[in-house]
Parts: structure tokens; sequence; C-alpha cells
């Protein structure tokens, strides 16, 4: 189990790095990162959130109990369609939903944990997450889509839980 970093932690805002090669030790990483989102209740979980550098994203939109494990290494949207309202939620800012605006469809590529190149279509859920864990390796949270009035109210709830020992604070 990894530790989760919890905004405004400033390594959430740094730019992952391409994977140069998909090796034993990337699949490691994807390992211990499904470990964790499991763990954390989440549907994806990207390298950023982990503190490390690298390009690589796992997710698991299947339902409770079973298992459809994905991992997308040096993921890119290709292209963008339509826009959707969602509430997001992030387990890097825990306890906070708000609605974000996404890209309806999208068409993505990734390598997956082979190295081989895969590219498909996405739309519903699986597009608000693909959209939000690419954030992540770029260094955005979904609190950047809202007011700076909403952004730093939760940055002060956030500052002030992980002062109490509320929240577990990664890293
Ligand atoms: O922090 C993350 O990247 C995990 C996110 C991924 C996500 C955010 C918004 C919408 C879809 C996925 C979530 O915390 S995973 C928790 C969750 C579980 C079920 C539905 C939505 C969010
Ligand atoms: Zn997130």
């Amino acid at each position: 189990i990894l530790d989760i970093l919890v905004y405004p932690d400033p390594r959430l805002r740094e730019v992952a790095a391409p994977v140069a090669q998909v090796d034993d030790d990337i699949r490691r990483l994807a390992d211990d990162m499904l470990e964790t989102m499991y763990d954390a209740q989440g549907i994806g979980l990207a390298a950023t959130q982990v503190g490390v550098n690298q390009r690589v994203v796992v997710m698991d939109l299947a339902e409770e109990g079973a298992r459809q494990p994905l991992v997308l290494i040096n993921p890119e949207i290709l292209d963008r369609e339509g826009a959707a309202t969602g509430q997001e939620g992030c387990l890097s800012i825990p306890g906070f939903y708000e609605d974000v605006e996404r890209a309806e469809r999208i068409r993505f590529r990734a390598l997956d944990r082979e190295g081989r190149p895969w590219e498909q279509e996405a739309e519903g859920l699986m597009a608000v997450c693909v959209q939000h864990e690419i954030d992540h390796l770029d260094g955005k949270l979904f609190v950047d889509y809202l007011s700076e009035l909403k952004r730093k109210r939760i940055r002060r709830k956030l500052e002030k839980l992980v002062r109490q020992g509320r929240v577990n604070v990664g890293g």
C-alpha cells in the first residue's frame, strides 16, 4: 500500500514524465497502485498521487467484488466530443465532491502492462475517469475547474483536517 498525497501537497502539481520502457519495475508500480486504489475504494489512481513522476494510471470501473483492473501507460486523449457535467471526488482531496464539466465522449490511446499500444472510445464514467487521471499526470486537480473562492475554501478545510490529524497525509 502506497501513501496517497493530499491537496495542497505541491508534488501533486508536478507534470509526470513519459515511461521510457514498460518493464517489471513499471508493472510492479502498477500493481502497488492497484492495491492502493482498492484499499482506498477508488476507481482510478495516477502515479502522481503516490509521488511517482511517471505517466502511469490504473483504473477499475467494475462493480464491487468483480475485478477488471486496467493499466494505462503514457495515456493520451486523441479526440473529445460533447460536454457533460458530473460530480467528482478525488482520493487526494478526501471528503469533497463538486460538479465538473468534462468531454462526454473521448478517444484515447495508451500502452498496456505488456507495453502494447491500444486505442479505445469511452463515454460515461470511463470517459470522466480517464480525463480525471490524465489531468493528475499533468499536475491538474478537479478543484482547478472551480471558482477561486471554492478552491480556497476546500484548501483551508483540508489543511485544517490535516493539522487535526483527521486526514492521513501521504508521503
Ligand atoms: O483520485 C482519483 O483519481 C480517483 C478518483 C477517480 C474518479 C474521480 C471522479 C470521477 C470518476 C473517477 C475517485 O476518487 S475514485 C472514487 C469514486 C468512486 C466511484 C465513483 C466516482 C469516484
Ligand atoms: Zn483524483
